[in-house]
């Protein structure tokens, strides 16, 4: 083709829209491919962008028209699939379809990589000298060392450079055998390791039956099943023979997991079980280590992925099967840039992908048992813990008016003596790492705080620094109040560290493990102290929510439960909902092995109802009553909901913005709800089809220096939000001066602080 034409580009820029430019000279259009990368220039920068279309007219004046710097792929990097998917993502998060793009690649394509860079160089036998004549030729060989290696290419004749080097040899060794011309030096991509399987299925109960036999009627068609399980319930089983149905029929399983929940025993349960590749992605991995991943899913190479929220993007041509582990888990949400929610892309994937999808969980999301409850989704349960195993009781423990001994009160420290005695092990959770939330002058009441945040600084000692954990700020820990110079400054309330010293005190000689952020930072600090606990020697473990989530100790009888009531009163229309998802995820912990467990939750509000409804009615009784209560004010998932967030270090500015997008919202709402074009329902033409909350301050309006604010936008029609969104997205990225603050639109947010 020599006629003109142009080439439509995504960029990585924080505009929603496309950029056109001429192709390189003397090429064909069939020479670049839909979805590949290609370089350009933009301003003063050179950045990469992916070839979205071919078009044979463009809006740009052709004199402004620039060249693309270089085409970076021959082929199509990302798939029809994956494009279509992240054009969806771009729509429905409103955000620009070149970031979208970015994030679904990894770092090293990003930043102009190929392929090829992860090759590892080889080396191989030549055929020839390989033939039982020349095997006797190898007199020419000398030194023990030589043969030996020129041996192991007798016995295989393909070898990684780094298997060998491992193994003692030395590059001069191979270069010997390379100038004799027995060997030759090649490069090849990583193909995944694989032992054999070394654990057979488990005999699954009635109801893993059920569950298993169900969703596997549901192969090869979209259908989203929510497998609602307790603790200990055996989920784990139902995945892994669901994922042993979809490899014998030659397909690829995805299984994500939250971010703290892929531990190496994760890795492991699922490597002993299947004879295929099985990979991981997560954030330790380095950037080489995720391409390497990336590659070999995109060729069908790895089975089975299991991996944290972005693994939801990975090419994975024969896709049978999604699992969404802990599907309620908060993690699954990215925070920053764009705001998607994993398990929601999953279900789309599911859809346009024509495959099901398990959605796990003890304590499902409240959206999520909704639509199980609608019918939209299959509900299957798990009611008995799977094994021996029998649930934990449960037992709120009323602080108020009694004595505590360092944080415990009393009949909880005798029960924790009792279980150590019998060489058990106990756990304490506490959501604070730190030793003191605050710090205070008892001579004036002032109170160490943030300069930047609107927030206490937590007291560390192990270094002792005071930290606030907003926004990172460290100081020393002051000796005087600053305020009256009284040196009566005193440390209030627990963090993680002062129940580990007060522990120490009261249960002398005993062992005691803390696990917080600041006792595990290396993944291998993590993995050896899972190790330690795996060893079953009795122990208090004292630690934050990395304790809680899908860990399996089977020596674990006893759990406490310290501030379960800091969750009670959250401003959150979520906060209920959440609290009761972290103390069933704790409470879980106990009692998984053959010894019974027990879990004391002390409180300051035992007769709280909604907490005793959790410990009466379980996870579904107060699940029920909060979904009444969301009804009944029309909260998610009764409604839709979008947040506008504003921040600036001028205070001003960020309402300011507020004010005048609520008032573009409303004057196009007059202009367009009225003359009807958004009506979708006749009978509701005249009910607003959206609602504005707002703008107020952030529950925490000071953060990093920025004065923060927020507005909420609602529907009951998602379409209806959507439509009003779009034309929101546009007037704030075109209004004068919105440089100045920074904002974003969440949808579907969960964190609302
Ligand atoms: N059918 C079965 N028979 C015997 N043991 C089983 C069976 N199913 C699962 N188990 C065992 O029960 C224990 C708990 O199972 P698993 O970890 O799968 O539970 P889970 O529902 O995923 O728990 P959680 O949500 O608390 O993480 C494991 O040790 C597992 O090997
Ligand atoms: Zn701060």
């Amino acid at each position: 083709m020599t006629d003109t034409y142009y080439l439509r580009i995504a960029l990585p820029v924080p505009l929603r829209r496309q950029f056109d430019y001429l192709p390189l000279a003397n090429t064909a259009a069939s020479h670049y491919k839909i979805g590949s990368r290609v370089r350009v220039p933009f301003g003063r920068q050179q950045l990469i962008g992916f070839v979205l279309s071919i078009e044979t007219e463009t809006a740009v004046p052709v004199d402004k028209l620039k060249p693309i710097t270089e085409s970076l792929d021959s082929d199509t990097l990302v798939s029809p699939n994956i494009l279509q998917l992240c054009e969806w993502l771009s729509t429905y998060y409103h955000h620009p379809l070149g970031e979208v793009l970015d994030l679904a690649i990894p770092v090293l394509l990003r930043k102009g990589g190929q392929i090829s860079d992860i090759a590892e160089p080889h080396w191989r036998a030549l055929s020839c000298k390989l033939q039982p004549s020349n095997v006797a030729n190898s007199s020419v060989i000398t030194g023990k060392k030589q043969l030996a290696l020129w041996q192991l290419f007798q016995q295989q004749p393909h070898w990684r450079h780094k298997e060998l080097t491992q193994q003692g040899f030395a590059k001069a060794q191979l270069d010997r055998l390379f100038n004799l011309g027995f060997i030759e030096p090649y490069q090849q991509l990583p193909v995944p390791h694989c032992d054999a399987a070394s654990q057979s299925a488990l005999t699954l109960n009635n109801e893993q039956v059920s569950a298993v036999d169900k969703i596997s009627e549901q192969f090869g068609k979209f259908h989203v099943a929510l497998l609602d399980g307790i603790t200990g319930s055996g989920k784990t089983e139902v995945y892994l023979q669901l994922i042993a149905k979809t490899i014998e029929q030659g397909k690829q399983a995805l299984v994500l997991v939250p971010e703290i929940g892929l531990t190496p025993q994760t890795l492991r349960r699922f490597q002993a079980r299947f004879d295929v590749p099985v990979v991981m992605m997560h954030s330790n991995l380095n950037d080489k280590e995720r391409l390497i991943a990336w590659h070999q899913c995109s060729q069908n190479q790895a089975k089975i992925l299991i991996g944290t929220r972005s693994a939801i993007f990975t090419p994975l041509p024969s896709l049978g099967l999604i699992i969404i582990d802990e599907e309620h888990d908060g993690s699954f949400k990215q925070q920053d840039g764009l705001r998607y929610n994993a398990r929601d892309f999953a279900i789309k994937r599911a859809h346009k992908e024509s495959l099901p999808i398990v959605l796990g969980s003890a304590t499902p999301a409240l959206e999520t048992l909704h639509n199980a409850y609608s019918r939209r989704y299959s509900h299957h349960k798990l009611t008995i813990r799977a094994g021996n195993a029998k649930p934990p009781r449960m037992k709120l423990h009323s602080i108020l008016h009694q004595p505590l001994e360092s944080g415990l009160a009393l009949p909880v420290v005798d029960k924790i003596k009792q279980h150590l005695n019998a060489g058990q092990q106990v756990m304490i959770f506490i959501n604070r790492r730190g030793f003191a939330p605050t710090l205070a002058c008892r001579d004036c009441g002032w109170m160490a705080e943030c300069i930047r945040c609107d927030a206490r600084m937590t007291m560390h000692q192990y270094p002792p620094h005071m930290h606030c954990h907003h926004c990172d700020n460290q100081v020393g820990i002051p000796r005087l109040c600053p305020n009256c110079n009284s040196m009566q400054i005193e440390a209030l309330g627990q963090g993680t560290e002062r129940i580990e010293e007060n522990l120490h005190q009261l249960f002398p000689g005993s062992d005691i493990k803390r696990v917080d952020r600041d006792t595990v930072r290396t993944k291998d600090a993590f993995d050896n102290l899972f190790d330690e606990i795996h060893k079953g020697e009795p122990c208090i473990l004292v630690g934050t929510q990395m304790l809680a989530k899908g860990h399996h100790f089977p020596d674990v009888t006893m759990v406490v439960i310290l501030d379960a009531d800091s969750g009670l009163f959250s401003a959150d229309f979520r906060g209920m909902e959440k609290t009761a998802q972290l103390i069933l995820q704790v409470a879980g912990r106990a009692g998984r092995g053959d010894k019974p467990g027990e879990v004391w939750i002390q409180t300051l509000y035992a007769d709280h109802p909604q907490l005793n409804l959790l410990l009466d009615g379980g996870y579904h009784g107060l699940a029920d009553n909060l979904l009444q209560e969301r009804k009944h004010i029309q909260l998610p998932p009764y409604s839709y909901m979008a947040l506008l967030r504003t921040e600036c270090s001028d205070k001003h500015l960020a309402e300011q913005v507020q004010n005048q997008a609520r008032e573009f919202v409303q004057s196009w709402l007059n202009q367009y709800w009225q003359g009807n074009l958004l009506s979708i329902n006749e009978t509701q033409a005249d009910t607003t089809p959206v609602t504005l909350l707002g703008p107020f301050p952030a529950p925490m309006e000071r953060r990093n220096g920025r004065f923060r604010q927020q507005m909420q936008i609602m529907s009951h029609e998602r379409n209806a939000l959507h439509r009003v969104l779009e034309p929101l997205v546009h007037f704030l990225e075109n209004l004068k001066g919105i440089q100045k603050i920074r904002w974003n639109l969440d949808i579907d947010p969960i964190d609302m602080s």
